[in-house]
């Protein structure tokens, strides 16, 4: 997967299709509200395990009923790459099936 860091525009047409996903502090952000910390936890968990497999990481935060993600690639200089909505996007696709939103 490139890369490169994406233009400014890159990122805001990526963004209009992540309801949710915010730009801050030039990093990928998105919180998640859950039931219950049990429940928060286990996304934790769910998302640790999507890391690995994609080798790309946020700083990932487990609050009381709340999960926060902010992510952009160490390896591009800290810029908002492609990896980093391919991890947005599968933590998406994920988080229904906890009952986040
Ligand atoms: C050695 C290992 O493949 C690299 O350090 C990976 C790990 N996880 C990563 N996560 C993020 N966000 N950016 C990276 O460049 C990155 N690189």
């Amino acid at each position: 997967m490139a890369v490169e860091p994406l233009s400014q525009k890159e990122i805001e047409d990526r963004l209009a299709e992540l309801p949710g996903w915010s730009l801050d502090a030039g990093r990928l952000t998105r919180s998640y509200r859950l039931a219950s910390h049990f429940a928060a936890t286990a996304l934790v968990i769910h998302v640790a395990q999507v890391q690995e497999e994609l080798n790309h990481h946020s700083e990932l935060t487990l609050g009381y009923h709340t999960v926060s993600l902010a992510v952009h690639t160490h390896s591009a200089g800290g810029a908002v790459t492609e990896l980093d909505f391919e991890l947005a996007r599968r933590v998406e696709d994920l988080a229904p099936g906890h009952g986040a939103n």
